[in-house]
């Protein structure tokens, strides 16, 4: 037996994160971050630029580049990731874990069928047939909003706009059902109304799916859309934490003050 098969989990992953510390090239870059995520939660990322957003979703996926130095415990429905092999963390990856990412044309290969890698993990993890595989496409192809999935599914990443483009890339990081979907700015590229219907269809996936969802973002606005909970970083360090509805309505910690009123004058 394979060992996912022997750790087959189904359902939404909780996650504790706890003192994590990472340092690149000798410079200590997160500096102790603990938070935690139950089964089916959202959970809001949010900071400036250069704050260690990306590396804290780095460091939960085990996709931190080589040479980086990782401390301190993530556990996924209460079993350490940290210091797993890489072959059981590719597994995890694969099967658990659905990753998003800002831009889907490079998360997507320019020459590729939407439909193929839509359904990679799944045809890699369930050695699908050629037409299981194509019915498996337009399935997720629907269940993502992708309007007319016949002709989405035969489609070349640059023959569909951007927001289709993420819903595809969406379909892909949840081909496989995973427990945790982690999302790091994942409508930054996209316009407004657009933003809005991906971020509608990350509820609807944790939701219906049974599945939870981080979501990187420096833009409280997506926050407040689609998150239940939020921790705010500054200089890899978490200076807030707690319920959106309270943080947005009487946030302590400056730098929380300063994304809320970057977004309301954004929004003026
Ligand atoms: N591969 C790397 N090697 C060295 N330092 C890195 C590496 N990746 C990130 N860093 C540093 O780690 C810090 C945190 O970066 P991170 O990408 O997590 O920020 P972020 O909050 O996601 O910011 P942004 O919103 O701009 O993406 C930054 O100071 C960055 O320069």
């Amino acid at each position: 037996m394979s060992d996912s098969a022997q750790h087959a989990e189904t359902g939404a992953t909780a996650l504790e994160v706890e003192d994590l510390r990472v340092s690149i090239d000798g410079t200590e870059i997160l500096h102790g971050v603990s938070f935690s995520l139950a089964a089916g939660e959202r959970l809001g990322i949010i900071g400036g630029s250069g704050s260690g957003k990306t590396i804290t979703a780095l460091a939960i996926a085990g996709l931190l580049p080589r040479g980086a130095v990782v401390t301190g415990s993530v556990r996924a429905n209460g079993r350490e990731l940290l210091g797993l092999p890489d072959r059981e963390l590719a597994s995890i990856r694969g099967d658990r874990i659905g990753m998003v990412f800002q831009e889907p044309k490079t998360a997507l290969s320019p020459f590729r069928r939407l439909g193929a890698q839509m359904t990679e993990a799944l045809a890699i993890h369930y050695r699908l047939g050629r037409a299981e595989r194509r019915a498996a496409a337009l399935r997720l192809a629907a269940q993502v909003g992708l309007k007319d999935p016949e002709r989405m599914v035969r489609a070349y990443p640059h023959e569909v706009s951007g927001g289709q483009r993420q819903r595809a890339a969406i379909a892909a990081a949840i081909s496989a059902s995973p427990g945790l979907l982690l999302a790091d700015e994942p409508t930054t590229a996209l316009d407004v109304t657009v933003q809005r219907g991906i971020l509608e269809l990350f509820t609807e996936i944790t939701d219906s799916e049974s599945c939870s969802l981080v979501c990187i973002t420096h833009d409280i606005a997506v926050v407040n859309q689609v998150a239940e909970r939020v921790v705010v970083f500054e200089a890899g360090r978490i200076v807030e934490q707690g319920a959106v509805r309270e943080i947005l309505e009487r946030p302590q910690h400056r730098v929380t003050q300063a994304l809320i009123a970057a977004a309301g004058s954004e929004a003026a």
